[in-house]
């Protein structure tokens, strides 16, 4: 996507296809006033019409066919979305009646808008940065309210502020090492070089941390059920889910292939996955089943490692997966127990015992921990330079202070990139790639 360009002027849909009560075309760039006054008769001409104001009137057709009745909002560059003036066209929101009104903007001198290039330009024009265009795709795509709130500090700048808070401690340090070198018989004292350092180091450490529940609230999570069979891994998925989505029988060995599901927990989006009961078996349907769930508790965000409360407690005769997460759960906390470890929560799939405290436990460990500072960070671009930002200030911690000074300049570089004011080329079009047409 070229930077170029921005004499152009575009325009889209910027609500969804289909049928709406109201649909809206927008368009951006320097004759978008001028597309306006060739399509909408009102009480005014938008071109004479100051910004900020909306008009009430008709879209018409080249040769005055009423299109429809509707609004167009009026913004004068650089008071509006993109920075640029902008029109808008609020319309009854068909196919038709958009697919008209946008044909006639194109007519009148517009070129289509491509994916995310709205919001491209109010980046460009320096109104978003560029972790805040990702919040903007974030609230495009926010599922859950969980992934609406981080988009939502995103976009309001508080993800930037924090990693402001952590550039600012970095500089004070530089500026700390740079007196040293200039002025060495005067010293500077260890805590302005130590203290900012190792702030800067432990909010890093944090801002990584909280990637992982970025990622969980925005993307979701996996959750394996995963246990010896008849533990009750089906049964408790369909307690979770309020419904028989798994077949249940005293049989051990009934669920022989996974099985997933979806379900909102604690306001994240949380695909169960029911697997095969894990045991030594000669049978090759059976044993196919086992070898792929261990391989699910491998992928999964998270383990639900069952094991049968009422029967004498049996090891997995194969260990789980390293690097796996897990919760242990006692199963049939209605039956009598035959043991007890304060370590495992203990749930019934018949009486719903304990699936409150389950929950909570999920909640915990898919994002409480994590989760300290309020903005997190949602993509992987943000996480990967926060990652490097953080290498270079541990690094710095540990050289004398002329190559540290380089290191925490790195740092500092990579800190502009998180919130990306002056990135690549090709890292901006990454992440606009992602955004659809009409945003
Ligand atoms: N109809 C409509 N709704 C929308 C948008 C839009 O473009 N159109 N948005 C976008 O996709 C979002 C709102 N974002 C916006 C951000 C800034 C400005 C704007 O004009 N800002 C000016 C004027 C502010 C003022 O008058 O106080 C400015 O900041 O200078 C408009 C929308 C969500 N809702
Ligand atoms: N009383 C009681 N019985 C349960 C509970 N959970 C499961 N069961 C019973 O235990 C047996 C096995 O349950 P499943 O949910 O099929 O166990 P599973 O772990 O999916 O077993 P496989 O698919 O064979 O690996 C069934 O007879 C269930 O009715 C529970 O909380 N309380
Ligand atoms: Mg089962």
């Amino acid at each position: 996507m070229s930077r170029l360009g921005l004499t152009e002027t575009i325009a889209a849909v910027a609500t969804a296809p289909g049928s709406a009560g109201v649909g809206i075309v927008r368009v951006s760039g320097p004759d978008a006033l001028r597309v306006a006054d060739g399509l909408f008769r009102g009480r005014r001409a938008p071109s004479r019409t100051p910004g900020g104001r909306f008009l009430f009137g008709e879209l018409q057709a080249e040769d005055g066919e009423v299109l429809d009745e509707g609004l167009c909002l009026v913004f004068r560059g650089p008071r509006s979305y993109t920075g640029e003036d902008v029109a808008e066209f609020q319309t009854h929101g068909s196919p038709a009646v958009l697919g008209r009104v946008l044909a006639r903007a194109l007519a009148l001198g517009a070129r289509p808008a491509r994916p995310g290039e709205f919001t491209l330009r109010a980046y460009l024009s320096g109104r978003l940065d560029l972790a805040q265009a990702e919040a903007v795709l974030g609230l495009v795509e926010a599922q859950t309210d969980a992934a609406r709130r981080q988009a939502s500090l995103g976009l309001s700048g508080a993800l930037g502020a924090r990693v402001a808070r952590i550039g600012a401690n970095i500089t004070r340090t530089l500026a700390a090492l740079q007196a040293m070198l200039d002025y060495p018989e005067e010293g500077v004292p260890e805590e302005d070089r130590e203290g900012p350092l190792s702030a800067a180091e432990h909010d890093l450490q944090e801002l990584v941390a909280s990637a992982r529940a970025g990622q969980v609230a925005t993307r979701g999570a996996r959750l394996a059920l995963i246990g010896r069979p008849n533990a009750g891994k089906s049964s408790l998925l369909n307690a979770l889910l309020g419904y028989e989505r798994s077949i249940v029988t005293p049989i051990p060995g009934t669920t022989r292939d996974y099985l997933e599901a979806g379900l909102e927990l604690a306001g994240v989006p949380v695909t169960l996955v029911d697997t095969a009961g894990i045991r030594e078996t000669a049978d090759q349907v059976e044993a196919a089943g086992v070898r792929q769930a261990l391989s699910l508790a491998g992928a999964a965000d998270l383990v639900l490692a069952l094991e049968d409360g009422s029967q004498p407690r049996e090891a997995l005769p194969t260990e789980l997966p390293t690097g796996a997460r897990v919760i242990r759960v006692q199963t049939k906390a209605d039956l009598p127990a035959a043991w007890s470890d304060p370590e495992v929560l203990r749930v019934s799939a018949v009486t719903g015992e304990g699936l409150g405290g389950l929950r909570e436990a999920v909640h915990a460990a898919l994002l409480g921990d994590a989760a300290r500072g309020e903005a997190w960070l949602t993509t992987e671009r943000q996480a990967d330079a926060a990652r490097r930002a953080l290498s270079h200030v541990q690094a710095a911690r540990h050289l004398p202070d002329d190559l540290a000074g380089w290191e925490l300049e790195e740092a500092l570089r990579a800190l502009s990139d998180l919130t990306g004011r002056d990135v690549q080329e090709d890292v901006v079009d990454a992440v606009f790639r992602n955004f659809c047409v009409g945003k």
